[in-house]
């Protein structure tokens, strides 16, 4: 699969556990690389039968009968059928911290070291069991919380943007292939219609690219959640808004105006998606350098968030709205709300009696679903996608405007290079420590 990372004989042998440190019947310890059948057989007497789970008893040295460590359920997967695609085994251990520091002890005392975060992913990224868009699919299943997060992750790790980069990869190598034939055949009989054909190919690649770009971020903000501002003048009602979007009493109420400060975020889910709830000072002039503070980290939230629920009580209308916010009115049970303001429509609610709060709730919801929707099968999902797409994009720009072969070909080449960066099949020694460092240990 991978080319040139593919073969790494003898990585010395790693451990972690895979599963928490919480409280728990069961602990999995994982130990993957060279001299594993050694180790196994040290620890439990003779090697199972591969991926069949057999019951052993552990010993720190089982042939002499030396410390009876724990009774372990134990899987053995010989390579290359394993995750790392390295000699593996796990042990499933009752769960008592003393018994998983005996085994480790034990390990090391075999030859095995505490495994570095994402290092067994790693190893079966070295290995060409998955590439880099796939392990990243990884860290994020291991990460998910949300429903969309779940099922973005899940298609990366099943290839869903392997695919894609690869099926761009192969057309732009046959564009590469044929360009190079103009490049040394130029006055052979080519048919005349060879070049027409290949420039027709890289604008159709280029505009895919673009239009892959060009979805909105919703791969990325599936992948980290999106964020909603609550803005408005003092006493609006925004701290009571969040607590009620929150169902609990996260922020405190008061009707002294200028009583929220600090930004207080909290995490909720609409329409299967993390939301971010930003409740934020109100917007005054004030001469309390404390409140003005707070003033300035509210405009900052209302300036970074991906939608600003402007909040402004039924007696005190504002003279105009924030452009691209959802305009709430709150306190309709001591004024009748507006329609429209500006022509935008205004949502009625009263945080008192509840009036209008259901119907706010598909209005957030269904702003979430038009911050997140599209129609690619495979979003983009971190910015190391967007940089290395928009770079190919643009080399395949620069290869439609050059007049001369031998540049068109050059800008073909750096293109591969992009799509192999995405994939990790080229040059991506720099960025590996950033993509496997994310990882929780013991995976
Ligand atoms: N009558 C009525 N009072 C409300 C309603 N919603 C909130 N209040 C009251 O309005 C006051 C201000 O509410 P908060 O939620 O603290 O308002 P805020 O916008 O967070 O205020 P600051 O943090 O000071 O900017 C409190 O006394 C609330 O009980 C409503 O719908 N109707
Ligand atoms: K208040
Ligand atoms: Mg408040």
């Amino acid at each position: 699969m991978q080319s040139i990372t593919n073969y790494h004989p003898g990585l010395p042998p790693i451990f972690a556990l895979a599963t928490g440190s919480s409280r728990a019947a069961i602990a999995i310890m994982r130990v993957s690389g060279d001299g594993c059948a050694d180790i196994l057989t040290r620890l439990a007497g003779r090697l199972p039968l591969p991926r069949r789970a057999v019951l052993r008893s552990l010993w720190r040295d089982a042939a002499s009968g030396t410390d009876h460590l724990d009774d372990a359920l134990v899987l053995w997967f010989p390579a290359p059928r394993s995750y790392t695609g390295e000699d593996s085994f796990e042990l499933h251990l009752h769960a008592g911290p003393a018994v998983i520091t005996a085994v480790a002890d034990a390990l090391v005392e075999a030859g095995a070291r505490p495994a570095e975060p994402g290092e067994f992913t790693r190893r079966a990224f070295m290995h060409g069991r998955i590439d880099l868009t796939e392990a990243e699919g990884i860290a994020d299943l291991i990460a998910a919380e949300t429903e969309a997060q779940r099922r973005q992750a899940l298609s990366q790790v099943d290839g869903a943007l392997s695919t894609l980069y690869r099926e761009w990869a192969d057309r732009l190598r046959v564009v590469l292939a044929r360009q190079e034939a103009l490049i040394d055949f130029p006055d052979e009989d080519l048919p005349p219609d060879v070049e027409a054909g290949l420039l027709a190919e890289i604008a159709s690649l280029r505009d895919e690219i673009g239009a892959h770009l060009a979805d909105g971020s919703r791969g990325e903000r599936i992948r980290r959640g999106i964020v909603f501002a609550i803005a408005g003048p003092p006493n609006a009602g925004k701290s009571s808004l969040l607590n009620w979007l929150a169902e609990r009493d996260a922020a405190i109420v008061s009707p002294i105006a200028g009583t929220t400060r600090d930004a207080v975020e909290i995490a909720i889910i609409l329409a299967d998606v993390k939301v971010t709830l930003v409740d934020t000072a109100g917007l005054r002039e004030t001469s309390d350098p404390v409140e003005a503070e707070g003033v300035r980290r509210a405009m900052f939230h209302v300036e970074h968030s991906d939608a600003v629920i402007q909040m402004f009580p039924a007696d005190d209308l504002p003279a105009c709205l924030l452009p691209g916010s959802i305009p709430v009115c709150n306190k309709i049970d001591l004024v009748p709300p507006p329609a429209v303001i500006s022509d935008t429509p205004v949502y009625g609610i009263s945080l008192k009696t509840g009036e209008g709060l259901q119907a706010l709730h598909s209005v957030l919801e269904e702003k979430t679903r038009a911050l997140t929707a599209g129609t690619g099968a495979a979003p983009l999902t971190r910015a190391r996608h967007r940089a290395a797409a928009e770079a190919a994009r643009t080399n395949l720009d620069e290869a439609l405007r050059v007049d001369w072969p031998e540049m068109r070909g050059e800008e073909l080449r750096l293109a591969m290079r992009s799509l192999g960066r995405l994939t990790g099949e080229v040059g991506v020694e720099d960025i590996l420590d950033t993509v496997f460092g994310q990882f929780c240990i013991g995976k």
